[in-house]
């Protein structure tokens, strides 16, 4: 009999797209191995009236699909590295972490070039606190809209009018060959990308020897190091999508430079820290950068948002 696999997925065209983007690298590297997907929607598919930030958060997405791994309806599971919780129920992991896209936002509007060229007044959406408080502090005369669904109803939103640009992320885009879309890609300085953002994990049972090997070589192990420093830093943080966090990694040789970010709602405050050091030390230096940001203030900032 053939050997088998089956991935747990979300139904929106971006999870399906990296389920299947998954499926044909297994098959690849193995071309006698079937790699079957199992669609599921998920409460934070099917909660689509209220922000994001109002309905709990992360975890949303991903409860689902590991109900199904634990039952073994399905043996992996495929993420956004920037929706999975840092800590994983007792018996799931993640096993690997592949290849970074762009982990930029993106400029999207049907008018407009550039952030810089939006007049005043205009209306922005997003429903990313960590995007708001940014666009607030750089532009603190637009205004912000939430906006929510798949690429797909946020591009036609923007389409119909209801807004004059709106921010997605770049890596979405690009992977539903929707590039066009983007007028700019928003430097970090600007914009600094949500930890994990562009990188996408592979969660399974954490006893599953064969299956840990199957993944093994999808691993991208300097993507590894950015996203475990920038995960390590949301985990000390203890930060949710309820609060406007960034931190951002990116990897010189054996160099790390990891950069992090928490604002208040209005983006009238913003606490920043930057640190350098040894790849090694990824999950270290995240927890340090944490420590200093909440030195520096981020602790009130956090305690007023969460409350
Ligand atoms: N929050 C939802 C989400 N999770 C991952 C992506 C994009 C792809 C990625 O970051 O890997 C998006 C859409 C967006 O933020 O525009």
């Amino acid at each position: 009999m053939k050997e088998k696999i089956v991935i747990a997925t979300r139904e929106s065209q971006l999870a399906l797209w990296q389920a299947n983007n998954v499926k044909d690298q297994l098959e690849a590297l193995y071309p006698d191995l079937d790699v079957q997907l199992l669609g599921m929607t998920t409460k934070g598919d099917q909660i689509l009236d209220s922000p994001l930030s109002k309905i709990g958060g992360k975890g949303l997405f991903v409860k689902e699909l590991e109900h199904a791994l634990f039952e073994n309806r399905a043996d992996i599971a495929v993420h956004s590295m920037k929706d999975v919780p840092m800590d994983f129920p007792e018996g799931l992991g993640l096993a690997v972490i592949c290849k970074r896209e762009n982990p930029t936002d993106a400029f999207v509007s049907n008018k407009y070039a550039h952030l810089a060229e939006l007049p005043t007044g205009s209306i922005v959406g997003t429903s990313s606190l960590r995007r708001s408080c940014q666009l607030k502090r750089m532009r603190p005369d637009l205004v912000i809209k939430d906006l929510r669904g798949n690429v797909n109803t946020r591009l036609r939103k923007l389409d119909d009018e209801e807004y004059d640009a709106i921010i997605l992320a770049s890596a979405g885009l690009i992977r539903l060959e929707m590039q066009d879309r983007i007028r700019n890609c928003i430097a970090d300085d600007v914009s600094l990308p949500a930890g994990g953002q562009g990188a996408m994990g592979i969660e399974c049972r954490t006893n599953d020897e064969r299956v840990k090997a199957l993944l093994a070589p999808l691993n991208h192990i300097e993507t590894r190091y950015c996203v475990t420093a920038e995960r390590a830093v949301n985990k000390r943080l203890n930060g949710g999508c309820q609060a406007p966090i960034a931190c951002f990694a990116t990897l010189d040789s054996d160099t790390l430079y990891l950069r992090g970010l928490v604002g208040s709602l209005n983006g009238q405050t913003i606490v920043t820290a930057e640190s350098y050091g040894p790849k090694e030390s990824a999950d270290e230096m995240g927890t340090k950068l944490a420590e200093e940001l909440l030195n520096k203030g981020a602790d009130k900032l956090l305690a007023d948002i969460i409350g």
